[in-house]
């Protein structure tokens, strides 16, 4: 249809201002996309950076490094939710599971235990222990050195915290603080206990388990993501923890998205 002459004036006298106006809000709008994604680029970075870090120091190494600058620990949280968003099932809520099939009286140590969210969802009384304490709840300190007492504790629960070089140190401190037949859970990242994918031999490590004292009870690799290693501490003293051959746990470093 042809246009009148009229409604050509009127178009030309509103179109255009409406036009502009549309095309400074799409500029508007790609520009804090484009600005979202450099934030969202940066913060990924700045998580695999710290994640690294975590899995190539010791454990009081990076006690100090957060205590330098405990943003780092807010900004590696931050990192490591997004990339836990990924993963189909998370290792804290099989864990949560566990202990919700038996007594809440059972007591239980988090060792590395991030946002608390194993205390936050069982009844039973949780120690949680991580490098930085966000929450009254958290008791910030290296979990090689805990300020337990020796068989104090039913349960021990790692999950996906075995980032130090000295992670045996870990496992010695949960094998001091559990009362004899005490439970100690193990969530690892898969690829860190796979062979074909150059992680170690889980053979090896849950052998170096139990010579530490304690009796394997439960081997699941059937997750993608994540294995899951029970363990219980056995009746009688029987280690003397040297001459324990441990693996060496390769870093877990997440890709780019
Ligand atoms: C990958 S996150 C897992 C957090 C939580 N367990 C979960 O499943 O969501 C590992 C946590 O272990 C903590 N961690 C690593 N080494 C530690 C150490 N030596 N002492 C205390 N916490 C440690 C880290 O700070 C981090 O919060």
């Amino acid at each position: 249809m042809k246009e009148t002459r009229s409604r050509k004036r009127k178009r030309e006298k509103h179109g255009k201002p409406q036009n502009m106006a549309s095309a400074s809000s799409k500029i508007t709008k790609s520009s804090s996309n484009f600005l979202d994604k450099m934030r969202a680029r940066l913060s990924g970075g700045h998580f695999r950076m710290i994640n690294e870090k975590l899995y190539t120091c010791t454990g009081d190494e990076a006690l100090d490094y957060f205590k330098e600058d405990p943003s780092l620990f807010d900004m590696y949280h931050t990192g490591y939710q997004e990339q836990m968003s990924h993963w189909p099932e998370q290792p804290v809520n099989i864990i949560t599971q566990w202990l919700k099939a038996r007594s809440s009286s059972l007591v239980v140590a988090d060792f590395g235990c991030g946002d608390a969210r194993l205390a936050k969802n069982v009844k039973n009384k949780v120690f949680s222990f991580d490098l930085v304490s966000n929450d009254p709840s958290v008791i910030a300190c290296d979990m090689s050195n805990t300020p337990l007492d020796a068989s104090s504790i039913d349960v021990a629960v790692f999950c996906l915290s075995l980032m130090g070089t000295n992670f045996p140190s870990y496992l010695e401190e949960a094998h001091r603080v559990l009362k004899p037949s005490g439970w100690l859970l193990i969530a690892e990242v898969k690829s860190r206990l796979d062979p074909n994918t150059g992680g170690a031999d889980p053979k090896m490590f849950s052998k170096a388990i139990s010579d530490l004292g304690f009796t394997s009870t439960l081997k699941d690799f059937s997750n993608k993501m994540f294995v899951l290693l029970y363990f219980q501490k056995k009746e009688k003293e029987t280690s003397t923890r040297k001459g324990i051959e441990w693996p060496e746990l390769k870093p877990c470093l997440y890709k780019r998205r």
